[in-house]
């Protein structure tokens, strides 16, 4: 059984429905990230899972107990980490961390020994004794982060924690929540920054208008990107003497090709798209594009690059949401 369970969800505010039957897993372990534009519905389906709001519908079970109608059994083992994190001007990051813990209920020897293993965890050792107003947004995220953990939850919830952060602090962030998961915690992380989500989770839920449109691994909704939405390569050629007219006689070659779509001359290359029918796999397109290079090659054409645009995440939201969202 999975850690958490959520079923049917939903939440109307008057006549908005901001969450409409929202079904999915997390297992111990893992990290599931929670994908979706503004006003989608991340925000609001976390904050019921972390019984901070009520469904109109649905149910939520952490550890198999409902989390709407035991919350005080679900709150200790649960950390949530909301969009908007406050943290105090005037106190250290020690006696920040050390206030929480007390709210926890931490006593004595035990509540300095887990504040000091969340400093040392979330690499805040060095900071302890400097003003949490004095820290960068992606230090501030840390002590924010330290703070969910000071109760060793089992389940983090974490809403849009790399919002603003720089690509170091973003790198930083992943391998803190990896060591999380390897731990054994599960983590439900929002965003609506596609490609760094594809880098942290091991599965995905798609959400648009309170709905989900995919749930499942990063890797299947990548191939589920591809079927059918064809693959783009980028052909580059050593001109020499020939100039220009190399390119001229590639796209030729490339247009009496089958499956071949668009086909765009730039500056320095060639931007082919290959149309693949629908259901086609990754192993046909890689094959259609291995046949494209094999006629280039046996024409004659001075093919020095030859490269296939990885689908992402980005696609895979695109292709999901039919480009409803931009
Ligand atoms: N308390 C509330 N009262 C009325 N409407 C609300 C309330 N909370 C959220 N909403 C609405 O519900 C919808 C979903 O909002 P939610 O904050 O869950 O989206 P989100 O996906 O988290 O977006 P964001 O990335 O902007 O935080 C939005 O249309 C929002 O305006």
């Amino acid at each position: 059984m999975s850690l958490l369970q959520v079923k049917g969800l939903r939440r109307d505010f008057g006549s908005l429905r901001a969450v409409d039957d929202v079904t999915f897993e997390l297992a111990a372990g893992t990290i599931l990230g929670f994908i979706g534009p503004n006003g989608a519905g991340k925000s609001t389906t976390m904050r019921i899972i972390a019984t901070l709001d009520t469904p109109s519908a649905g149910e939520v079970l952490l550890d198999g107990q409902s989390v709407v109608d035991t919350p005080d059994k679900a709150r200790p083992l649960i950390g949530y980490m909301p969009d908007r994190y406050g943290t105090y001007d005037d106190v250290t990051v020690w006696e920040f961390l050390d206030f929480f813990a007390r709210a926890y209920g931490l006593k004595g020897a035990a509540r300095k020994k887990r504040v000091d293993s969340v400093m040392e965890f979330t690499g805040l050792v060095p900071l302890k004794d400097k003003l949490t107003s004095a820290l960068s947004k992606g230090m501030r995220q840390r002590v924010a982060l330290g703070r969910t953990l000071l109760h060793d939850p089992k389940l983090l919830i974490l809403d849009e924690p790399a919002d603003g952060l720089d690509p170091r602090a973003r790198i930083e962030l992943r391998e803190l929540l990896r060591a999380l998961a390897d731990q054994g915690k599960a983590v439900l992380i929002s965003s609506h920054i596609l490609t760094e989500l594809a880098e942290i989770c091991d599965t995905c839920a798609i959400i648009e208008q309170g709905k989900l449109l995919a749930t499942g691994k990063v890797a299947d909704l990548l191939a589920q990107s591809q079927t059918g939405a064809g693959t783009e390569l980028t052909i580059r050629l050593a001109v020499g003497a020939e100039g220009e007219a190399a390119y001229e006689r590639a796209e030729r070659v490339v247009l009496e090709q089958p499956r071949v779509g668009q086909v765009s001359r730039e500056p320095g290359q060639l931007r082919v798209r290959l149309e693949l029918e629908a259901g086609a796999t990754r192993t046909q397109m890689d094959e259609a594009a291995a046949r494209l290079l094999a006629a280039l090659v046996t024409a004659g054409v001075p093919v020095c690059a030859f490269s296939h645009r990885e689908l992402n995440l980005e696609d895979a939201f695109m292709t999901v949401t039919k480009g409803r969202v931009a």
